[in-house]
């Protein structure tokens, strides 16, 4: 791929007797904004890291617009750790024009792009005072400044979201969708699965170092098992149980929701529910990415 595309192929990283990625692979494209989820320990700050070459691979390769990346096509991403890496002590102001000039932007070129994301990012009040003074939320939105000062061609943010008020989420979400759409591919790891079906144009779940799912959250709804939602208000809670091929994923009686097997009879569920009185809803229904999520994460703790 010779786009803007950021790619991870067959990255493998090893912690002593531990195995963090193993041939990790997937791509983030030009103009998309990729999620990245996967359990605590699952792996994604370890790959988050070797992509920026903080750490480096046991085995693999990072490219970006086909070339391996290197020291120069480092300083062309903007990263957010997850553990927040600014000065506590310097200045809103001073920290970002400190790192744009840090990533080779002039002194006036820093100035003014520090300027420009302090507005964008509603920190403009806050601009001369220490990070250290600011609120945890505030320090956020500086993190997410500090990684795009310097005008990236790559964003990989390591949850960007997390402990942000709603209304900050709303303007993280724009700034990413609006570098999205100015061609940069953005990456960003989150445990918040219903901003990320939201945001996300594709997502990637990883599971124990091993990448289980990647594409759309429709792609991935369609490989998944269907699911039906029964709404009989005279039913009683069991009324679906031992049905072939069903398995019950919530039943309040009234409100059902039943997965099927492979070739399971779904006018068969219909007709147990009518045995219970009036069918007032029965339709298939997608699974949401949190539903997505814990199936894969369930595979894990199922024994093989
Ligand atoms: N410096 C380290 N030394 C030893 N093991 C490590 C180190 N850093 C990470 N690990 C291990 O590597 C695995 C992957 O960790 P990683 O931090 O990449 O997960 P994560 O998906 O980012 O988790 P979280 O959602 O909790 O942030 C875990 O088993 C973790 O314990």
């Amino acid at each position: 791929m010779a786009d803007n595309t950021l790619e991870i192929e067959r990255v493998s990283k090893r912690y002593g007797d531990v195995v963090a990625l193993d041939e990790v692979s997937f791509d983030v494209r030009a103009g998309e904004l990729f999620g990245f989820v996967g359990s605590n320990g699952a792996g994604k700050t370890t790959t988050m890291r070797i992509v920026l070459g903080v750490l480096a691979a046991d085995a693999g390769e990072v490219r970006f617009a086909g070339e391996a990346v290197d020291h120069q096509t480092r300083t062309r991403i903007g990263y957010m750790p997850e553990e927040r890496g600014l000065y506590p002590k310097m200045k809103v102001l001073d920290q970002l024009v400190y790192l744009a000039q840090l990533h080779g932007m002039s002194a006036n070129q820093a100035h003014a792009s520090a300027r420009n994301w302090i507005s964008r990012l509603g920190l403009a009040e806050r601009s001369g005072e220490e990070v250290q003074k600011l609120s945890l939320g505030n320090q956020q939105r500086v993190q997410l400044a500090a990684a795009l000062v310097h005008d990236p061609a790559v964003l990989v943010l390591d949850e960007p979201f997390s402990g942000l008020d709603p209304l900050a989420v709303d303007v993280m979400s724009d700034v990413l969708k609006a570098k999205a759409a100015n061609g940069v591919p953005v990456v960003f790891s989150s445990h918040q699965l219903d901003l990320v079906e939201r945001l996300c144009d594709r997502v990637g779940i990883i599971r124990s170092g091993r990448m289980v799912a990647t594409g759309s959250v429709g792609e991935l709804t369609a490989d998944a098992a269907v699911r039906l939602r029964i709404v009989a208000p005279g039913a009683t809670p069991g009324w679906a149980d031992g049905l072939p091929g069903v398995s019950v994923i919530s039943d309040s009686g009234a409100e059902t929701v039943v997965e099927l097997a492979a070739g399971a009879d779904d006018q068969a569920v219909l007709t147990a529910a009518l045995a219970t009185g009036p069918v007032t809803e029965f339709s298939r229904r997608t699974p949401s990415l949190t539903e997505l999520f814990r199936t894969a994460v369930a595979e894990e703790k199922t024994p093989a």
